[in-house]
């Protein structure tokens, strides 16, 4: 049996990803006797965001005049290529708890400021990729288990607003999600279907059908409303029930839109269309999110309020929280820690996991881990500077998150995920399970 998989080689280079940024590319080797031969060379990269949280590890950036206008990841490559192969090389690829532990001793900091987190999970992700072509088994397996069976339900943002696009749409994220279909595939199928309605009737009322960071379209509208009306003509044009067969998602990215010193919540784009200035404080903001969830089947709220309003989000949680899902994105960043004071205080009911706001494989899943144990949901997630790299699907399957928001289905850098998670999905066959995750949750909501 193999039970000693020894890393041998680690090497980084730079390169793009789907913001056409620089970011971290980690090439791991594993394997004893002749590499050629008994080796499994892995790959990783990086992905980036763009409404970052103030509390998530750091991505190390070189911060260099001129050179991809100062975004460029040379000191991050070159810390993996030195410091980190120095921590890791001979070490166990199969003991990926002891190196993600190694990685973050040669970091030596909280928020992997000294070595990037990028460098970091770089490595990280790459070498779990190795252990699993070792073990020759799916990544997903290596990280589940022989159990693993779950497919997540797509958090397919269709609609992109906020920091992701240059739109008068304030909320980040406008997502519907497939919570009525019989499998994963077929929740594939409805979204697209749904997405391709809404570029018809966009382009029936000419709107834009530009789109943002991460696929979705991004039209200049008038409020939130707006957005969710489209999307339930979308859904409906396609032959679907709205709150039965798609429920609705959405990622308010508040803390974007707080402003520090006057403790409130800026609207840009609903000032800009309607002439006036609209300001919210954080009641308003809950009340203004009730108001949605009257008018329409949302079920789940990702970053209702900032990043720091612990108040705030206990009000949140209890007024809603019992309905549907709040997650904390920006609040939890990926971190135990955060998610462990949120548990306590009863704020949010869920936390989004990035793998990079944290910087090891071995804390985020810590992290899916504890919100499990404590009765709150996890939802994997990329970043809106994606690439190829299809990591995420594997997790969301390996943990049993049983949700994945990855974005629009027009760009290959989301598609990387969805279609990675049909092939598990074909692999899984009738062992596979698709589930609502929401049933039993609220019965008004779905
Ligand atoms: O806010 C978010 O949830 C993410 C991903 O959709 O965006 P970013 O990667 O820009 O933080
Ligand atoms: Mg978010």
């Amino acid at each position: 049996m193999l039970r000693y998989l020894p890393v041998r080689r680690i090497h980084a280079r730079q390169v793009l990803d789907s913001r056409g940024n620089p970011t971290v590319e980690v090439e791991v080797t594993a394997g004893e006797g002749i590499v050629g031969i008994h080796g499994y060379t892995a790959r990783a990269i990086v992905p980036s965001g763009a409404s970052t949280g103030r509390f998530e590890a750091v991505e190390l950036r070189d911060g260099e005049k001129g050179k991809y206008l100062g975004l460029s990841v040379e000191k991050a490559v070159n810390n993996v290529n030195t410091k980190l192969a120095e921590a890791i090389v001979g070490e166990n690829a199969l003991d990926q708890m002891n190196i993600d532990r190694l990685l973050a001793e040669a970091d030596g900091t909280d928020n992997k400021s000294s070595i990037g987190a990028n460098a970091v999970l770089g490595v990280s992700l790459a070498v779990a990729r190795a252990a699993a072509e070792g073990l020759r088994i799916p990544l997903y397996q290596y990280l589940g288990g022989c159990h693993t069976r779950k497919l997540p339900v797509p958090m397919m943002n269709i609609l992109n607003g906020g920091r992701h696009a240059d739109n008068t749409v304030d909320l980040q994220e406008f997502m519907i999600m497939p919570v009525g279909a019989e499998d994963f595939s077929e929740g594939i199928r409805m979204c697209v279907e749904i997405y391709q309605f809404l570029k018809i009737i966009l382009k029936e009322k000419n709107l834009s059908t530009a789109v943002g960071d991460e696929g979705g379209f991004a039209p200049d509208l008038e409020d939130s409303r707006d957005a969710l009306a489209l999307i339930i003509q979308a859904v409906e044009r396609a032959g679907y029930e709205p709150g039965k067969q798609i429920a609705i998602a959405i990622d308010a990215a508040a803390s974007e839109l707080y402003e520090e010193e006057k403790g409130v919540y800026y609207f840009p784009g609903e000032s800009k269309m309607k002439g006036k200035d609209v300001f919210r404080d954080s009641s308003e903001m809950i009340e203004y999110y009730e108001g949605l969830l009257e008018e329409f089947p949302v079920v789940s709220l990702e970053d209702g309020l900032e990043e720091d309003d612990w108040e705030g989000w206990k009000k949140l949680t209890e007024r809603l929280g019992d309905k549907i899902q709040l997650v904390g994105d920006d609040l939890f960043v990926t971190n135990k820690k955060r998610l462990t004071c949120g548990i306590r205080l009863q704020a949010a009911n869920a936390v989004l996991v990035k793998v990079n706001q944290i910087g090891t494989l071995t804390e985020a899943m810590d992290t899916v881990r504890l919100a499990q144990e404590n009765g709150y949901r996890a939802v994997i997630s990329h970043r809106s500077g994606e690439t190829e790299d299809s990591f995420i699907a594997d997790l969301a399957v390996a943990t049993g998150a049983g949700q994945i928001k990855t974005g629009a289905p027009c760009r290959s850098d989301r598609n990387a995920k969805y279609n990675q998670l049909l092939r598990i999905a074909e692999q899984l066959g009738e062992n596979g399970e698709y589930q609502n995750p929401f049933k039993g949750f609220s019965e008004e909501t779905v």
